[in-house]
């Protein structure tokens, strides 16, 4: 401290200027605070800021690193490019070198291409014309061909009708033959000595060749049959009557006919001579059926034909009977059980005189009788099938037709009947008559057509048409019928056959008085191919009485009736040996030749009596009570 200044002043100053220093201090102090804050918040902000650069920092690291992996990436595929650039600089390099052999290789591939075309166009050309050549040749043999197929149908048409008239002239029996569908009861058994295996389907044996040739084809046998003409299974009755129906034109021409039908038992012969056994077919019926068989349908055809005819010149009459145990037994009776007795007359025409016979005027009537024959038949059931008919049935219509009088002896005077060889030198009949004959029997025309023609081809000898107006008067007629502007009378029968069924016994299964039944049937059956035997060999004796039927039919086989046997035939292999033996009946049948048939001559006894029922014979047994009432 200074000397002579007041201590205490001294002190006061002091604190004072300490004061000053501690407030200029404290201000400092303040200031720098101050500072310090502000450089706390500019470190926050500094903070904050290196904060967010290294957020963009780590960011742009990843960004780096995306894009070095990228432009690894772009690197990596760069140089695949790269390689697949030079591959295709190569591949180019050698497309070029080929590029350059292309033009030429084209060239060369075009002038080919051209020669070949060339060389096809000219082959193609020549073909062409070929073709053309070719075409006109097939259109040619086409033509001939055709003509060649029209005429062979006309020939064989020609050559069918000139085998008729032949057979026809030689005498010969018509025989066709028809093959059944196989059936239900065709199905083998081995204990009835079936060659199939138990329970199963009989194997087609019996094959339809053509219209007129049936094989039979097994292991052991192959052997074809030839005749006049063969129905498959699938025929219809219609087909199988076709060729039945110009017989029938011929029964009004003063023939006899016969048609009979033969085969072993569930061949078939019912349903083709009488229809299906199914829903009673062969029920009396007006209108045509279907499946109706030759029976009705020839009886509707001989109605048809009559019809045509001058009204009241025909009358029909119905006989049915059966042959069972080789009697003959009436149908149309009250009693069938009567026995008949069959008479054979001078011409050896047989008959029963016995036997009722009924006078018919529609088919329905006919099928009316037939069927109450059909009721008595006998018929049982065998082990082959459930209807077997037992007995042979025998239908026969007679007509009794009465020609007018100009058939009666002609004013020439001739007396000629057709089937005697006519002489070119004999009278002529006048114009007029032979216009008459041919108004009145239109159909005939047909028949003398082919007499003629089979004449001219026997006799050599130009037809003398002026003999035909006397084809029908072979005696003195016209007076004895006394019914002015009527003729003669003649009488034509139509025999419809059902024969019994030939059978194995041991397959059928018959014992007892069905066994009898049987052994009557193929004894009968088996006479009849005796007789057929006989007659082929020209045998001095034919042994028609050794049973009924061969008996009562014996003038249709040997006499002068058209005859015709249906040969009906199972395709079944377990009937093969029944089958062959009734194709083999059927040879034998063709085989025989009788003489050309014969027309019937007019008889003076009688004359046609169409208003009245009257029986032949036997007419007390037979009312009209048969024919039921039309419904
Ligand atoms: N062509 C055919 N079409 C259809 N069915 C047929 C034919 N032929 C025969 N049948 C049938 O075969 C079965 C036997 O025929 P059918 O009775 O006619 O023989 P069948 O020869 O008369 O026999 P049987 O001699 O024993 O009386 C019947 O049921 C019949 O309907």
């Amino acid at each position: 401290m200074p000397l002579g200044i007041d201590r205490t002043h001294f002190y006061a100053e002091k604190v004072k200027k300490q004061e000053k220093d501690i407030r200029t201090k404290e201000e400092r102090i303040a200031q720098l605070e101050t500072e310090n804050a502000m450089l706390y918040l500019k470190l926050a902000q500094l903070h904050g800021t290196v904060q967010s650069v290294r957020q963009e920092n780590s960011s742009l690291s990843d960004h780096v690193e995306s894009e070095q992996t990228f432009r690894k990436d772009v690197s990596d595929k760069a140089s695949v490019l790269q390689r697949e650039l030079e591959t295709i600089r190569s591949d180019l390099q050698s497309v070029q070198s080929i590029a350059v052999d292309i033009p030429e290789q084209f060239e060369r591939y075009t002038s080919q291409a051209n020669k070949v075309m060339q060389r096809h166009r000219q082959v193609f050309q020549s073909q062409s014309s070929n073709m053309t050549s070719l075409q006109s040749q097939v259109t040619s043999m086409e033509l001939a061909l055709q003509e060649i197929t029209e005429r062979h149908a006309k020939e064989k048409k020609r050559r069918q009708e000139l085998h008729n008239i032949l057979m026809e002239l030689r005498g010969n029996i018509r025989v066709h033959c028809r093959i059944r569908p196989l059936m239900e009861f065709d199905c083998g058994n081995e204990d009835q000595g079936s060659l199939g295996k138990s329970g199963t389907r009989s194997e087609v044996v019996v094959h339809f060749v053509d219209d007129e040739n049936v094989c039979c084809r097994t292991a052991k046998h192959n052997k074809v049959f030839e005749f006049e003409r063969v129905f498959g299974p699938t025929e219809t009755q219609n087909g199988v009557f076709d060729e039945v129906q110009p017989m029938l034109t011929s029964l009004l021409d003063g023939y006899n006919i016969c048609i009979m039908a033969y085969g072993q038992t569930g061949s078939g012969k019912t349903h083709t001579m009488l229809g299906s056994h199914k829903n009673e077919d062969y029920n009396p019926s007006r209108d045509p059926h279907r499946d109706e068989g030759v029976i009705p349908r020839a009886a509707r055809e001989l109605f048809r034909l009559i019809s045509e005819k001058q009204s009241g010149t025909h009358k029909v009459e119905v006989s049915v009977l059966e042959i069972y145990n080789n009697d003959i037994r009436d149908l149309l009776s009250n009693d069938p059980s009567i026995k008949h007795d069959i008479n054979t007359s001078a011409d050896g025409s047989v008959s029963v005189p016995t036997l009722a016979s009924k006078q018919v005027d529609t088919v329905y009537d006919v099928m009316c009788l037939v069927q109450h024959g059909l009721r008595t038949r006998r018929e049982s059931a065998t082990m082959v099938h459930e209807h077997s008919s037992r007995s042979h049935l025998v239908v026969t219509l007679t007509v009794i037709s009465q020609a007018p009088s100009f058939f009666s002896k002609s004013s020439s005077g001739s007396s000629q009947d057709l089937d005697s060889p006519r002489s070119p030198n004999s009278p002529r009949s006048s114009t007029k008559n032979i216009k008459e004959y041919f108004n009145y029997l239109p159909s005939n025309l047909k028949v003398m057509q082919r007499d003629l023609r089979g004449r001219s081809l026997s006799a050599s000898s130009a037809p003398n048409l002026g003999s035909l107006s006397n084809t029908w008067s072979g005696s003195d007629q016209s007076a004895a019928s006394g019914a002015p502007g009527m003729g003669a009378v003649i009488r034509t029968k139509l025999q419809l056959v059902d024969l019994a069924g030939s059978e194995c016994v041991g397959m059928s299964g018959v014992k007892g008085a069905a066994l009898r039944e049987a052994s009557n049937i193929n004894k009968s059956l088996s006479a009849l191919a005796d007789v057929l035997g006989a007659l082929a060999e020209h045998r001095s004796h034919v042994p028609y009485r050794n049973t009924r039927l061969t008996h009562l039919l014996q003038d249709s086989i040997g006499g002068d009736a058209k005859l015709l046997v249906l040969l009906c035939v199972s395709p079944a292999h377990r009937y093969i040996t029944e089958s062959l033996q009734c194709l083999g009946f059927g040879t034998r049948a063709r085989q025989v030749q009788r003489g050309p048939t014969k027309r019937r001559l007019p008889s003076s006894a009688e004359k046609v009596e169409t208003s009245s029922v009257r029986p032949r014979s036997a007419s007390t047994n037979v009312g009209p009570s048969f024919i039921p009432k039309p419904t």
